[in-house]
């Protein structure tokens, strides 16, 4: 997503009139598909037709169906590999496992040898189906309940992040009744406004996450975790919000995590801290959904985070803490796209001699909420043939990519160039779709959830099967 345009959402008339970038102009640049945003084995083989990972899109659709996630398998590894480099120790990284989970990808997540955030009982249950090793898993969340903190306690996991003081309470209990000392992070809330769309900044006071650090409720919540006979402070935890492409709020938020934690030592001495030795950063770097974004790579985020931390410790005679974070789109937004076909194509009249063109696909909001809820913008793509072939001349065509929902914002792709020449039966797909795509997607007007399936080196493999109609009646029980 890019920054939010100012003023009201959702009318038309306020928003941009094209957030589609510049025109391309000749077939090659509509048929391009630039390399930060698609996955990095797309390619565009000779016939027109794109491959992922070697296989080709076509052949994907046909044996798969429409709508279809398809994975770029290397790519997700190599994003893990990436920022496991930028961080020095894989198990540093903890994958945001609420982008996008499977059994199959937490293994893949295991195998490069990541850490894993979860943040609900069902996320925890999917980690240890796959055999997730419970000393990498954290569990976050602002309500967990009862059952969920006792299945974590109990499944031994590495670290529970404190969100109240309800929670400190009951996790200190459950641990204490099951003899166990449960390690725990404290979520400070730091006060930082990110720049980033007001639903997914989230260490600005006005908000549910974490311990206030400006009321001190954070203080008062390591208090009551120190004097807690079940439970022991390994660290703590800050998350500012998602899609984000600047340092800056990190840096706040360093700067006053650490601030903290010289408070921490003055307050109950050196030695009663010395077990706290993580702070985690959270997760939230941007990535590209359009060839204008640039967001940074981990690497110089990593770097500019650690010289950020060290700096602010040596200034409080702080030991430099381990460096935590916890990307999920960052790793698995950018391998995965979205194949449609397309099916009905209407050019509307909107005065002043101009029209947009509504392209209507066969998904829609339920597999990807994010251009309703957030205006988020995507590239889209003609997949199945070159753009000069067909009826229709070779420009370039401003057009919206809409779903076949009941429902007038059903919107995925608000502004994009796509060739004059695209008709029904074509397969469009849309990039960079890997992270709360699929992770949010719903069953609205009984649509099925599309399948997932990952690509590598010319193979394709089912990870996720589509829903079917039988799946609509397997939770009625008159049927
Ligand atoms: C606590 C926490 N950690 C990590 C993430 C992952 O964020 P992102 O996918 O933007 O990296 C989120 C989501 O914003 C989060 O709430
Ligand atoms: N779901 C959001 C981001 C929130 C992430 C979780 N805290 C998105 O699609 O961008």
């Amino acid at each position: 997503m890019r920054a939010h345009p100012a003023g009201p959402r959702h009318a038309d008339v306020l928003l941009p009139a094209n957030t589609a970038g510049p025109r391309p102009v000749t077939p090659a640049e509509i048929d391009e598909l630039p390399e930060q945003v698609w996955p990095r084995n797309a390619t565009r083989g000779q016939d027109g037709a794109v491959r992922l990972a070697g296989v080709d899109v076509r052949e994907l659709a046909e044996k798969y169906g429409t709508p279809l996630f398809v994975m770029d398998e290397d790519d997700f590894r190599s994003r893990c590999r990436d920022h496991a480099r930028a961080f020095g120790d894989p198990a540093l990284v903890h994958y945001a496992s609420k982008a996008f989970l499977s059994v199959e990808i937490a293994r893949w997540v295991a195998q490069e040898g990541l850490s894993l955030d979860v943040c609900s009982g069902g996320e925890l249950a999917i980690a240890l189906r796959a055999g997730f090793p419970p000393e990498r898993i954290a569990l976050h969340g602002n309500n967990k309940s009862v059952a969920e903190l006792t299945a974590a306690v109990e499944a031994g996991i590495g670290a529970v992040v404190l969100d109240s003081f309800h929670e400190i309470v009951r996790l200190d209990q459950i641990a204490r009744e099951r003899e166990v000392v449960q390690p725990v992070l404290i979520r400070v809330t730091v006060g930082v406004e990110a720049h980033t769309h007001e639903f997914i900044a989230t260490a600005h006071e006005d908000q549910k996450f974490g311990f206030s650090l400006a009321s001190g409720d954070a203080q008062e919540a390591v208090r009551r975790t120190l004097k807690s006979g079940g439970l022991q402070l390994v660290g703590l935890h800050s998350h500012i919000g998602s899609q984000i492409f600047d340092v800056d709020g990190f840096e706040v938020a360093a700067h006053r995590v650490i601030k903290l934690l010289a408070e921490l030592r003055d307050e109950h001495g050196a030695e009663a801290i010395a077990g706290l030795t993580t702070v985690d950063l959270g997760g939230g770097l941007g990535i590209a959904y359009t060839p204008q974004d640039d967001p940074p790579p981990p690497g110089w985020l990593a770097e500019q985070l650690r010289t950020i931390v060290s700096k602010e410790c040596e200034h409080e005679g702080l030991e430099m803490p381990r460096i935590a974070v916890e990307p999920g789109r960052a790793i698995v937004g950018p391998g995965t796209v979205t194949v449609y076909e397309v099916g009905t194509i209407k050019d509307i009249t909107l005065g002043a001699g101009s029209s947009r063109r509504y392209v209507s696909v066969d998904g829609g909001m339920s597999d990807n909420i994010r251009t309703a809820l957030y205006d988020a913008v995507y590239d889209a793509r003609l997949v199945s043939r070159r753009s000069d072939e067909g009826a229709g001349d070779t420009q370039a065509k401003l057009s919206r990519i809409v779903g076949k929902h009941c429902e007038a914002g059903d919107v995925i792709v608000r502004d994009c160039w796509l060739p004059d020449t695209v008709a029904p039966g074509d397969l469009v797909a849309v990039a960079a779709t890997g992270a709360y795509c699929y992770a949010m997607s719903s069953g609205y007007n009984r649509l099925p959830r599309p399948a997932v399936v990952a690509v590598k080196e010319g193979q394709a493999r089912l990870l996720l099967r589509r829903e079917t109609e039988d799946d609509l009646f397997a939770l009625e029980v008159q049927s």
